[in-house]
């Protein structure tokens, strides 16, 4: 069975926080509320989409609405690609691990719609055995079973898998599986967040060689 590698996605394999903050500032501009700066989008990023939404009309005095959601969900979702690319390095670092035979997923608690858009905008819509959305499964990140159920429609072993990213929830999640986590330090998470983790890769350019470690 191959080894595999579950990437995280927003702020792992792609820099997606200026099309989340121009989503979030096109939808408290309709309340008539002022922008945001990108290290407030960023430290709100990661617990998916409804948290997203609940912590961004908190901090511009709105209620939250199961509307409000909706509203940004689909503009999200028809706009997650204008100008979100991977971070420099990863292209290769994904063609690399493709060439040394690893099988490759993602696990993200970005809802299923938009991640898969953005990964065809991308052309990466075919290099992963599997992808997990923040909605695919009843659970999802810091859950194990987000990474688990992932990893089962890849068709991995846990004991020959690796998650990769760059929240506290991806950690988590890891650990709850039994997997060891890279932790992606150029990513949108804090050095706080990488307690527990297996390594911290400063760059893409790290991720293959210490992948290789975690598992020869
Ligand atoms: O949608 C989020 O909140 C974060 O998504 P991620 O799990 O790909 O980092
Ligand atoms: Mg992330």
């Amino acid at each position: 069975m191959p080894r595999l590698a579950v990437f995280d996605l927003d702020g792992t394999l792609v820099d997606s926080a200026p099309d989340i903050h121009a989503a979030l500032d096109r939808l408290v501009a309709a309340e008539s509320r002022p922008p945001f700066t990108r290290a407030e989008v960023t430290a709100m990023i990661g617990d998916g989409v409804r948290a997203l939404v609940q912590r961004a009309a908190a901090a511009r005095g709105l209620a939250f609405s199961e509307s409000l959601l909706d509203a940004f969900t689909a503009d999200y979702t028809a706009r997650a690609a204008e100008t979100t690319v991977l971070f420099p390095g990863i292209a290769a670092a994904l063609d690399r691990l493709a060439a040394e035979g690893w099988a490759m997923a993602v696990c993200t608690n970005k809802p299923a719609a938009a991640t898969a858009a953005l990964l065809a905008a991308l052309g990466l819509d075919g290099r992963f055995a599997a992808v997990g959305g923040g909605d695919s499964f009843p659970v999802r990140k810091p859950d194990p079973g987000h990474l688990l159920g992932t990893l089962r429609a890849a068709g991995g072993d846990p004991a020959r898998a690796v998650m990769i990213g760059d929240h506290r929830n991806d950690v988590l999640a890891a650990r709850g599986a039994g997997l060891p986590c890279l932790f992606a330090g150029w990513g949108y998470g804090t050095p706080a967040m990488a307690e527990g983790a297996a390594g911290i890769a400063a760059s893409p350019s790290d991720l293959v060689p210490l992948l290789r470690d975690i598992l020869p």
